[in-house]
């Protein structure tokens, strides 16, 4: 028994050694594991805090989990943006982030050349945004939110070798003097022959709206569809980044702006679908010689290429037509009602204007508009102004946003892949170390400089620069030209009685001035010229 006794407790007291042993190995493991968890904790810690310190400095105020976001839902957020970069000292490239994407504000010439030029390919994507694919027609499709691949190469390709050609844009010039003889009278009808106020913005828009679809498809907006013309305007409204955009656990929630996003594109596919078909008869019966010779018949050859990566279906030809009206009539109809506006606050700059827009018209027909021509070969002034406007108001303040396709440097930062990129070019074209007085309205400013908008100067950078920047460039800067020539040659403008001319911005859903130029034309001493002819 005692054996028993003593067997019994030898085998407890092994069992209760072994158990002690068990502890003290459970709680060794305990403090390994957590050494080692706290060692890999601080490490992390660590290497996020070089990573962040690596990321450029964002300003106070991010909230948690959406972070900056808020900033972009204030008013005139582009304004409080360049304050935060030039004047709190958050520098060149200022990082934020909006919601999980991290992000950059540039806002100097030398750090847009950088990324414009050193790391274009790096940044040559735009952000996938929702509404791309719930109204154009897909991210991929087209160009304007497309990311950056073969197929946009393509696309871009084709824009600019075939449709937005120097060639094209000569045999279109006639589509471009129509309208704007059209605009003419309807300013001079619309005020009831200078008598009563009109909605500047809403004639330029009928213009270049009308403008963009004879190019593409050789019916003005109003012709292809009543509806045409308001379903462009409500694109800037449904065009907008979504909180999943930010926020992708959170898509949920965009069940509503969706919604608005689909019906839009619904009603835009109808009237597209309608102009196509309308086209695919015409050519039935129609010798190939007799086709009109617009966008819509180039694509049409296209459909079936010999080269079958290169051929493009209806889809596309719609994305491109969307692309185009979205892309065109914004964007047009705004800076000359800018331009207008600028002019009328600086009556010696409109003074100026008129005098070499009169002195031109001397050697042509009274009743002749002011052509391209007139405006390359000997109206310096107008150029001058026509830039200083896009320095002052550009459309896209801070550009399309791109994103970054790898980790990159710029300066002494790491960006990390997914980096959205905003290029502050209203901030740059008012930086007091490039322009003297920059916040005056001054064309005189370029005159015997050749500093130009066409993506070669970083300090003015209206329509970007590199692989991303405008395709409609060209086109679009013989419109504004063409029309504020004509605007100033044949009308005097005047404010209604006891109004004053309101010059704020508004940066909600679209750049544009925050109340609209309400103006009466006055008939100068030029008869108006023949609604069908008269060049
Ligand atoms: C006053 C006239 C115009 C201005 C100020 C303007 C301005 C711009 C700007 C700032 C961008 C973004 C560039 C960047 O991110 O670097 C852009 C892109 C674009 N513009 Fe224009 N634009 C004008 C006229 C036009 C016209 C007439 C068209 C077509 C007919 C057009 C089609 C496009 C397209 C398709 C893109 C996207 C290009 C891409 O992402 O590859 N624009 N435009």
């Amino acid at each position: 028994m005692e054996m028993a006794m003593g067997i019994g407790g030898g085998v407890q007291q092994h069992q209760l050694q072994q158990k002690g042993d068990a502890v003290l190995l459970a709680g060794a493991a305990a403090i390994v594991v957590v050494a080692f968890s706290l060692l890999l904790y601080t490490r992390m810690k660590k290497q996020l805090r070089r990573k962040r310190a690596l990321f450029p400095r964002s300003p106070p105020g991010a909230w948690p989990v959406v972070g900056h976001l808020p900033l972009f839902l204030k008013d005139r957020p582009h304004q409080l943006l360049a304050e935060l970069c030039m004047k709190q000292g958050y520098g060149p490239i200022m990082g934020l982030r909006l919601g999980v994407h991290p992000a950059i504000v540039v806002s100097s010439a030398a750090a847009a050349k950088e990324l414009l030029s050193t790391q274009d390919k790096v940044f040559a994507n735009r952000v996938h945004y929702a509404f791309a694919d719930h109204v154009f027609y897909g991210y991929n499709k087209a160009l304007g939110f497309s990311s950056y691949n073969p197929r946009w190469v393509q696309m871009r390709k084709l824009y600019t070798l075939e449709l937005f050609t120097a060639k094209r844009l000569q045999e279109m010039a006639h589509i471009r003097h129509e309208e704007m003889r059209k605009l003419l009278h309807r300013l001079q009808q619309a005020s009831n022959g200078g008598v009563q106020a009109v909605d500047l913005r809403e004639r330029l828009f009928e213009m270049a709206g009308d403008i963009a679809a004879r190019q593409f498809y050789s019916k003005t907006l109003g012709e292809s569809a009543p509806e045409l013309p308001h379903l462009v305007e409500a694109m800037e409204d449904e065009a907008f980044p979504t909180l999943g955009d930010y926020l992708p656990w959170l898509r949920f929630l965009d069940v509503f702006p969706k919604r608005g996003m689909d019906k839009l594109h619904r009603s835009l596919d109808r009237v597209f679908t309608s102009i196509i078909d309308e086209r695919r008869r015409h050519m039935a019966t129609c010798p190939a010689n007799q086709l009109p010779n617009d966008f819509l018949q180039v694509l049409l050859s296209k459909e079936e290429s010999v080269v079958p990566e290169q051929n493009i279906c209806d889809n596309d030809i719609k994305a491109i037509l969307l692309d185009v009206l979205s892309g065109s009539i914004h964007t047009s109809s705004v800076t000359l009602e800018w331009a207008l506006a600028l002019l009328m606050s600086n009556p010696e700059c409109m003074r100026k204007l008129r005098e070499e827009v009169d002195s031109v018209s001397k050697h042509k027909d009274g009743r002749a508009l002011l052509t391209n021509e007139d405006v390359e070969k000997a109206m310096p002034y107008l150029e001058n102004v026509m830039k200083e406007t896009l320095r002052v108001q550009p459309v896209a303040p801070l550009l399309l946003p791109r994103v970054s396709g790898e980790e990159c440097h710029m300066g002494q930062y790491t960006l990390p892949k997914g980096t959205q990129a905003f290029v502050h070019v209203w901030a740059i074209a008012r930086d007091p170390q490039i322009y003297e007085d920059p916040l005056s309205f001054r064309p005189e400013r370029f005159d015997g400089t050749d500093l130009d908008v066409r993506g070669q100067h970083y300090e003015l950078l209206p329509f970007g620069a590199g692989r991303r920047m405008c395709p409609g460039m060209r086109g679009g800067l013989a419109v504004l030209y063409l029309t504020l020539a004509n605007l100033i040659k044949f009308f005097e403008w005047e404010m209604p009685p006891g109004q004053t001319l309101d010059m704020s911005e508004k940066a909600y859903r679209g750049f544009s001035k925050e109340i609209p130029l309400r103006v009466i034309p006055k008939l100068r001493h030029y008869p108006l010229p023949d609604p069908l002819t008269h060049i």
